[in-house]
């Protein structure tokens, strides 16, 4: 089980500063939310920002693209240093295309669906994602309530994934907090993103240990 801290809900004037602190409290990736303000009404930050704290942690960057057309930007992220880059099916015409640029850039793929989007959207592309990324919320913000329907997704791709021999990391996004961290691990999710419930609150690391602990449960 993994933990991914979302600095979508850090402080952004100190962003070294809190990913030292999840880094230290235990924290397995550093989730950094990628958004363009046309694929989800928000705009948060790009390849630059991603490298200026690209040498603050040695954890894996997590970059979850929020974006239309990925295929645009797919190498200033990988030049930025991202460990992950992952892209949504439903930003994109040539997914296949996208996940085969993120791979020859030498960068794990991973791929996200919305919560309106079936699970036999991504199957063609299955076989050859690093990470399959549920989102829990609809994207654009942090501090949404999880929602449930999700949780038969997770189940699903646990399914093939033990079905076809594959090897995805599941990952879950939106919402998580102790209880809905639970449920999602019941379901087979292995990555958890947590922004709100880790940065806003008065000790970050304090907040991971109580969502390794609700997810060993
Ligand atoms: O991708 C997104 C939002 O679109 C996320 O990664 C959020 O940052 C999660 O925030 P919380 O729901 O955990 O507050
Ligand atoms: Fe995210």
């Amino acid at each position: 089980m993994k933990i991914a801290p979302s600095i979508l809900s850090a402080d952004f004037a100190n962003l070294e500063r809190d990913i030292k602190v999840v880094e230290a409290g235990g924290a397995d990736y550093i989730h950094v939310d990628v958004m363009d303000g046309q694929f989800v009404p928000n705009i948060t930050i790009g390849a630059n920002v991603v490298s200026a704290i690209r040498p603050t942690t040695k954890l894996p960057l997590d970059v979850h693209l929020m974006i239309t057309e990925p295929e645009r930007y797919v190498e200033d992220f990988a030049k930025a240093g991202a460990d992950f880059i992952v892209v949504h099916q439903e930003s994109t015409l040539h997914l296949h295309r996208v996940l085969q640029m993120i791979k020859n850039a030498g960068v794990k793929a991973g791929v996200v669906i919305n919560p309106a989007t079936p699970v036999s959207a991504i199957k063609e592309v299955l076989s050859m994602v690093d990470l399959v990324l549920v989102m829990t919320v609809n994207p654009g913000f942090g501090g949404q309530a999880f929602i449930p329907s999700c949780l038969t997704k997770i189940e699903e791709l646990a399914a093939i994934r033990k079905e076809c021999g594959y090897d995805y990391e599941i990952e879950v996004d939106g919402g998580v907090v102790p209880e809905t961290a639970a449920l999602c691990a019941q379901a087979g999710a292995d990555v958890f993103v947590a922004g709100s419930y880790v940065y806003n609150a008065e000790n970050p690391a304090q907040q991971i240990e109580l969502l390794k602990a609700a997810i060993e449960s």
